[in-house]
């Protein structure tokens, strides 16, 4: 039976199968092209491996006596549905690592070996459902199990006892629990066992602790409040002075450590606790902006380990492991005042509910008046700028054409996608550059620092951002519909180059600089010498890269009323065709140069 049997017959039992009706025979389930996969369907080499149906109003049963005959999948996420009754058999699917089923209806008591047997099962998702009885004792002895969220649900009874050592994830507030906490959760923040009956024992306070006369919680509390406030004042002095350092540095890069930012912020966020202001001390707060993902606060990038990225034209870029093992990034922009808090967290949360393949999903921020930090996963594979431009190793050999072509389809369809979704942003990306494309496990891209404009101090944005380096800005003073085109364009030429454009070095508007990059390019008297040899490609792949070099041509079009619009760039991108050189292996493009007349070339 093939995978696309097997899913039609998983679809006949959900209810709304409707949200899924690009499931049929006509397109094949895994593509090439991950997003030409059927929706919702994660591939790896030709098999399915994930199905991500989160969303959908999908109710009805989830057959996985169907999903069980799928040999290769290992993750199942159905959030943020409306399921009803009980827990699905999940034990069927033995060799899953994570499951997600949080936000929806589901409810009643979970048999104790609900999850017996799940020797690979890393992360378990069930929050915000009615599940009501003890939590199942095979949880705790998962022996892989990385991730737990139980929040949000009608648990009783005591925690059983998690046995597993890097169990650092873990939420179970807002539940009925009571009891004592196992001491293997004993370093888990205190936040992830709120709201919950009468729980007791490290984080929280311990079991065996009489209740004190109110006389002695007063002068305990008193006295509390005295050594709080004299922390504070020093910490205040501190955090001052290494303000006043970062101020003095004017220096353009920025050399603050994760643990400063995380630092002074922390500092902040204690002080203003213990002066008794509520809506300040959120200020220490990371603030989520999706629900799908494990919470974590600053103090835990603080204890993670941090490495300096790159600093970029608004500040550095911070990778920083969780105690989970899972990688984050974490950016500081120090210019991005242009609107004020309200109006800033609104469009934060614009930015939460993007989801597509082709864009890095902002995770969480954290907002302070004079800088913030946005935080999203790290990508595997880095930027296609440190690619194209980098050292090549054995390890990171060149990208080869048919992976050069995916990621321009990639970034089309990710531009697309904002395009559809931010209609009222005149220049919905306003950022696109090479560094502003990173590549997944599987070399597909995923854009990032988009949508910014509208936050970005002005002044600041027309120095630095690909949008004001355009030619309409240096001849109309205005961007366009357009002018993400015109970065398309850019980055078209410079995948196939494989040479960066000047112009993005030099602050302001060079446009100048940036058309003469260009025409260097299109003026090139022996076509076939533009392409960048690391590329390599064959004698069957010529024709495509030479309509994917006039399609960057056009886009970068001087004239903004006769360069394409972005559907026109996106029709012409998806027509060309992924040939992965397989069957022509060796016959290298010959190096002699050919002349081709670009005007022959027809799209
Ligand atoms: N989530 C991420 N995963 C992996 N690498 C990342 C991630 N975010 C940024 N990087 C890389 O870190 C480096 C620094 O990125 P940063 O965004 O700070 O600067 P930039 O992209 O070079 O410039 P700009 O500030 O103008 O966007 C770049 O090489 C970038 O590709």
């Amino acid at each position: 039976v093939s995978d696309a049997d097997i899913l039609l017959k998983f679809r006949v039992s959900l209810g709304n199968a409707t949200a899924l009706g690009d499931w049929n025979t006509s397109r094949s389930v895994c593509s090439t092209d991950q997003t030409e996969s059927w929706n919702g369907v994660r591939c790896w080499n030709g098999s399915v491996w994930g199905l991500r149906l989160e969303g959908l109003g999908l109710n009805g049963a989830i057959d996985l006596d169907s999903l069980s005959s799928l040999r290769y999948l290992r993750t199942i996420s159905f959030m943020n549905n409306s399921f009803e009754g009980p827990l699905p058999e999940i034990k069927k699917l033995v060799a899953l690592k994570s499951v997600y089923l949080s936000n929806n209806h589901f409810s009643g008591d979970i048999p104790d070996d609900a999850f017996s047997g799940m020797a690979y099962l890393k992360k378990v998702h069930l929050a915000n459902n009615k599940f009501t009885g003890k939590i199942p004792s095979s949880l705790a002895t998962l022996p892989r199990l990385l991730v737990l969220r139980l929040d949000g649900n009608k648990f009783e009874g005591q925690i059983p006892d998690f046995q597993q050592k890097h169990l650092a994830n873990v939420n179970i507030s807002n539940n009925m629990l009571g009891g004592p906490i196992p001491a293997s959760l004993s370093r888990i923040s205190s936040s992830s066992f709120s709201g919950n009956k009468d729980l007791c024992g490290k984080p929280l306070d311990s079991c065996s602790s009489k209740k004190p006369s109110a006389v002695i919680v007063a002068l305990i509390v008193v006295a509390i409040a005295l050594i709080l406030v004299t922390i504070g004042l020093l910490l205040l002095v501190l955090h001052r002075n290494i303000r006043t350092v970062q101020l003095g540095g004017a220096a353009p890069v920025d050399n603050h450590s994760m643990s400063e930012v995380a630092h002074s912020s922390l500092v902040e966020c204690g002080t203003s606790e213990m002066s008794g202001h509520s809506k300040r001390a959120e200020q220490g707060k990371l603030t989520f902006v999706r629900d799908d993902r494990e919470r974590f606060d600053l103090q835990d990038l603080l204890r993670a380990s941090a490495e300096v990225l790159g600093s970029g034209n608004f500040g550095s870029s911070y990778k920083a492991v969780l105690l989970s093992g899972e990688a984050m990034v974490a950016k500081r922009y120090k210019q991005m005042n242009n609107v004020g808090r309200e109006e800033f967290q609104e469009h934060m949360r614009r930015l939460g509910r993007l989801a597509h393949p082709n864009l890095l999903p902002l995770v969480a921020y954290y907002y302070r008046k004079e800088e913030k930090l946005l935080v999203s996963e790290y990508v595997e594979n880095g930027s296609l700028a440190s690619h194209l431009h980098g050292n090549h190793s054995i390890d990171q050999p060149g990208l080869n054409w048919p992976t050069r072509l995916r990621i321009i389809k990639g970034v089309a369809k990710g531009l697309a996608y904002l395009y559809n979704e931010l209609p009222s942003l005149i220049v919905a990306h306003g950022h696109l550059k090479s560094s502003n494309v990173l590549l997944d496990e599987s070399f597909n891209p995923v854009l990032t620092d988009y949508a910014l404009l509208p936050v970005i101090n002005p002044e600041h944005a027309r120095q630095l951002m690909v949008a004001y380096k355009s030619p309409e800005f240096a001849q109309h003073s205005r961007t366009t519909k357009k002018t993400d085109v015109w970065g398309l364009g850019i980055l078209i030429l410079e995948i196939l180059t494989g040479k960066f454009p000047t112009n993005y070095l030099t602050v302001g508007n060079n446009s100048e600089e940036g058309i003469t990059w260009v025409n260097s390019i299109a003026n090139q008297e022996w076509m076939m010498e533009v392409f960048d040899k690391e590329m390599g490609g064959t004698e069957n792949s010529k024709g495509e890269m030479l309509k994917l070099l006039k399609i960057g041509l056009a886009c970068c079009e001087e004239d903004v009323e006769r360069r394409w619009d972005l559907k026109e760039a996106i029709k012409h991108i998806e027509e060309l065709e992924v040939t992965d050189g397989t069957n022509d292996e060796g016959d290298e493009f010959p190096s002699i140069a050919m002349t081709e007349d670009m005007s022959t070339i027809t799209l």
